[in-house]
């Protein structure tokens, strides 16, 4: 197996569904990047994983996993793939320590030196039988099981939903661990994008299955900025690319900008008031209620 290949790709990849439909989806992941996969609730993200692992067949498109071509061979590629999504259950009756000796006889590369660290760090009991764990430590049971695998690509569906935030930050601690092997990658969904901009250094954002943003996370938010000017209340409405929104309140315009830079500002001419930073957060509603304008729902 190349370990030069790329951890994922999609190109062009669609898939309908009765109500919804998924629309030319092109992504990359380099090995040892962390790309975040951001968007609203039924925007298409775990289809979209179901679809980079071989659960589902895309109607058009490719799909390669570690080079792999998916769905075709995901056999192969499954052996060096973690994949943890919400919809995965332990063996209720069956003790952590079980699943633990299970997993280590079924994967060469189970590491129990670190999966003896990962319960400590993430306050689990080995001999508690499954049903005695509460959501939070399920989910942390589930992750403990895909990382002491040690795959070169984790995939996680919302690895963080239902856990506290001492428990998401160790997590994200631990996923920064894991790259520190630089030919590993993950790929993991979140609605938060707190989580999201600590981690990623690629972001995608998906509304109503389509890809809205695909970008390196630090270029990413450099090109964003909320702009105050003064301006008299009958100037008319500016018209530059760049700006993505613009309110109106008085002789004060706030302006949503993607694609700032210094000299953007330089030449819009106008007395300006403030230049602030915007969050992941703000960035996200931003880029999904433009990329709307026009869209039909
Ligand atoms: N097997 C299926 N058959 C029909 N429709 C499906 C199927 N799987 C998913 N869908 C539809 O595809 C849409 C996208 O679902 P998906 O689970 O990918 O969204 P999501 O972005 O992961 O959402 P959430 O954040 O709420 O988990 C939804 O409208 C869902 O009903």
């Amino acid at each position: 197996m190349s370990t030069t290949a790329t951890a994922f790709e999609m190109k062009s990849v669609s898939k309908a569904f009765r109500f919804f439909s998924l629309e030319d989806i092109s992504l990359t992941l380099e090995p040892g990047q962390v790309m975040g996969l951001v968007g609203p609730n039924g925007a298409g993200k775990s289809t979209s994983i179901r679809l980079l692992m071989g659960l589902l067949t895309p109607d058009a498109g490719e799909i390669r996993l570690l080079g792999k071509a998916m769905p075709q061979q995901q056999p192969a590629a499954k052996a060096d793939v973690g994949f943890v999504s919400d919809d995965m259950r332990l063996l209720q009756h069956a003790t952590l320590q079980w699943h633990m000796d299970f997993m280590a006889n079924i994967y060469p590369g189970w590491d129990a030196a670190y999966a003896a660290l990962l319960l400590k760090r993430f306050g689990l009991k080995a001999a508690q039988p499954v049903k005695g764990l509460s959501t939070g430590e399920q989910a942390k049971a589930l992750l403990l099981l895909a990382l002491a695998r040690r795959p070169r690509l984790l995939v996680l569906d919302e690895p963080t939903s239902g856990l506290d935030p001492v428990a998401r930050h160790e997590l994200l601690t631990e996923f920064m661990d894991v790259l520190r092997d630089d030919a590993r990658s993950i790929l993991f969904s979140s609605h938060n994008t707190v989580d999201v901009e600590r981690i990623s250094d690629r972001l995608c954002f998906i509304d109503r299955g389509r890809v809205v943003a695909n970008d390196d996370t630090g270029a990413f938010l450099e090109r964003w900025r909320r702009v105050q000017l003064r301006l008299p209340a009958d100037a008319p409405a500016w018209t530059q690319p760049e700006i993505v929104h613009c309110e109106r309140d008085g002789s004060l315009a706030t302006l949503t900008v993607d694609g700032f830079s210094d000299d953007w500002l330089a030449r819009l001419a106008a007395p300006v008031q403030a230049v602030q930073r915007m969050s992941l957060e703000e960035i996200f509603v931003a880029t999904v209620m433009h990329s709307r304008e026009g869209r039909p729902s």
